[in-house]
């Protein structure tokens, strides 16, 4: 099979997508059952004293910090943390700020009580399990005591109690995870879906890939062009999966039905090139991202 890749991609270089073609498509379809009836609404939370951990920083641009900070602070949220889960990077800082917050809130400030349990909510595979293995790595030298996954909606049980620390004694509530009712808007869940909240077969392995790529190009992170060896930085997906599909060997046969009989050629495996793009956007190795760069 021959390829011209950089003929292909020098091509659409000349026209980067000013923006994704969303086509209609239906964010609500992308999400299963059993998120909906997670929801946590917000003013609860407002009542209530919170810390926002960004866990997964190892794989965040975050050369604009202390303006996601800012932008934060705007929408009312003051207490953050950015953590790696797997590293137990800044997660020991987690605690200590934990009970200046009990300590500074009046009612939950009592004298008497002895234990704290806390819950930990986030969005599918954001790593809230990570998170309480890792206090306990780090509090207990106690390893896993809950289940982590690379996919969405591992945490099914509504609630399990785990000791994280014994000074002060301090219990976190796993909850499955748990996205907005409603998502603002299809951009939003494809960003969501990239970040492995959404089972990619729900949006579409090709569509997802897409997407990246359209972001990648956007923002100028070219790593993937190193990381497959491309001829070049290009727009076009069915180009780029067709290249990555021969690069790993993931063609597969078919069968064409012709004028003179079938006949059995050998085809790029665009699903599979797909899922290795998203995979390798996931592991960090295309480069750090920063998906809500324009919402900074
Ligand atoms: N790179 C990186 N990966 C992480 C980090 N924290 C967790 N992960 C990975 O993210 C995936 C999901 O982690 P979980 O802890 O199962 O996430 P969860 O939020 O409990 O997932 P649900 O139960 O589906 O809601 C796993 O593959 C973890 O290894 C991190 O800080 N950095």
């Amino acid at each position: 099979m021959k390829l011209f890749p950089r003929v292909l991609c020098d091509a659409a270089r000349a026209a980067w997508r000013e923006g994704f073609a969303l086509g209609g498509r239906d964010v609500a379809r992308w999400f299963p059952g059993h998120m909906a009836k997670g929801e946590v609404r917000r003013e609860t939370l407002g009542l209530k004293p919170h810390l926002l951990v960004l866990n997964k920083m190892d794989l965040a641009d975050l050369k604009e910090q202390q303006k996601i900070i800012h932008h934060l602070e705007g929408e009312g949220l003051k207490n953050v943390i950015f953590t790696n889960c797997v590293k137990d990077e800044n997660v020991k800082q987690i605690i200590p700020t934990v009970m200046e917050l009990i300590g500074s809130s009046y009612r939950y400030h009592r004298g008497e009580n002895l234990e704290y349990c806390i819950m930990v909510i986030g969005v599918p595979n954001v790593g809230k399990s990570s998170l309480i293995n890792s206090l306990r790595r780090q509090h207990l030298r106690k390893g896993k005591a809950t289940r982590v996954g690379g996919e969405p909606g591992v945490t099914r049980a509504v609630m399990s109690r785990i000791q994280v620390c014994e000074q002060p004694l301090m219990f976190l509530l796993d909850t499955p995870g748990v996205l907005a009712p409603q998502i603002q808007s299809v951009e939003t869940g494809l960003k969501l879906a990239l970040c492995g909240s959404v089972l990619d077969h729900l949006v579409g392995e090709e569509t997802l890939a897409d997407y990246l790529l359209y972001t990648l190009n956007r923002h100028q992170l070219l790593g993937y062009v190193q990381h497959y060896s491309l001829g070049g930085a290009c727009d076009d997906i069915a180009s780029v999966l067709k290249w990555v599909a021969v690069r790993l060997r993931k063609t597969q046969r078919v069968k064409v039905l012709t004028g003179t009989g079938d006949v059995t050629v050998i085809q790029p495996d665009y699903s599979a090139a797909a899922r290795d793009f998203l995979r390798a956007f996931r592991s960090g190795v295309l480069g750090r991202v920063m998906l809500d760069r324009d919402v900074l």
